[in-house]
């Protein structure tokens, strides 16, 4: 059988010390295959932002192991890390931070072209991605020029134009109506199925978080099952 794309075993992760210590992660597991949604619904403050962190590799436990796509990631040095998530990992933001001068296909070929794809199979790429996402016919538009959740799905199309194997979204509808956090999330939906790509979602939204394959939750530093 194939190793899952995210896989996280026994990780500890703690801020501070002494008074100040707090303790986020202690031996939480988790694994996310190809093509599985996992939402993540848990209170504010009890360490969703810490554990996409850590699964994007933007920070390293202080125990345990993270693997992505099967891939130790504990002794690997910065150069190293930073590698393996630009070349593994994409990540959607409440804000999607797209480059406001750009149009929508430019900011979804930009990250290609920085890794040294070519401008035509980048633009390709792009384009594809913002079809399956139904936001082609905006291609040419300024973020500025485009609805909260067409700019979404763009960041959306963005995150995945490098063909992560694991793609993080940190309350991606959190700024959007309830439809248009409907379509966004669908949107995202497919995208995951299409690319077979292994997605950790963190969401309030519980309409959504049901719609996902498996809903987890964090409580006393572990990773758990949750039903809402
Ligand atoms: N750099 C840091 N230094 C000290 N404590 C931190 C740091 N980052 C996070 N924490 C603490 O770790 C805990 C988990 O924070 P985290 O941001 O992961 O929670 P969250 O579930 O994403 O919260 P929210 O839903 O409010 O965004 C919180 O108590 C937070 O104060």
């Amino acid at each position: 059988m194939s190793k899952p794309h995210l896989k996280l075993s026994g990780v500890h992760r703690h801020y501070g010390e002494g008074d100040m210590l707090v303790r986020v992660l202690e031996a939480a597991d988790l694994t996310v295959e190809s093509g599985e949604l996992v939402a993540l619904v848990a209170p504010s403050g009890a360490g969703k932002s810490t554990l996409l962190h850590l699964c994007g590799l933007l920070e390293s436990p202080q125990g345990g192991e993270i693997e992505i796509i099967g891939q130790s990631t504990s002794r690997l040095g910065d150069r190293a890390r930073t590698q393996l998530r630009r070349s593994t990992v994409g990540y959607v933001y409440q804000f999607h931070h797209l480059l406001p001068e750009f149009t929508a296909l430019e900011n979804v070929a930009l990250p290609q072209l920085i890794a040294g794809q070519d401008q035509n199979k980048a633009e390709a790429r792009a384009m594809e991605l913002l079809e399956l996402l139904g936001v082609a016919p905006r291609a040419a538009h300024r973020p500025a020029e485009l609805s909260g959740g067409e700019q979404q799905r763009i960041a959306i199309a963005r995150a995945a134009a490098n063909h992560p194997r694991v793609i993080l979204a940190d309350e991606p509808t959190g700024n959007l109506d309830p439809e248009t956090s409907d379509l966004v999330f669908e949107a995202l939906k497919d995208l995951i199925k299409n690319e077979g790509a292994a997605a950790l979602i963190a969401t309030h939204n519980h309409d959504l978080a049901r719609r996902a394959d498996r809903i987890v939750t964090l409580k006393g530093g572990l990773v758990v099952p949750h039903t809402l």
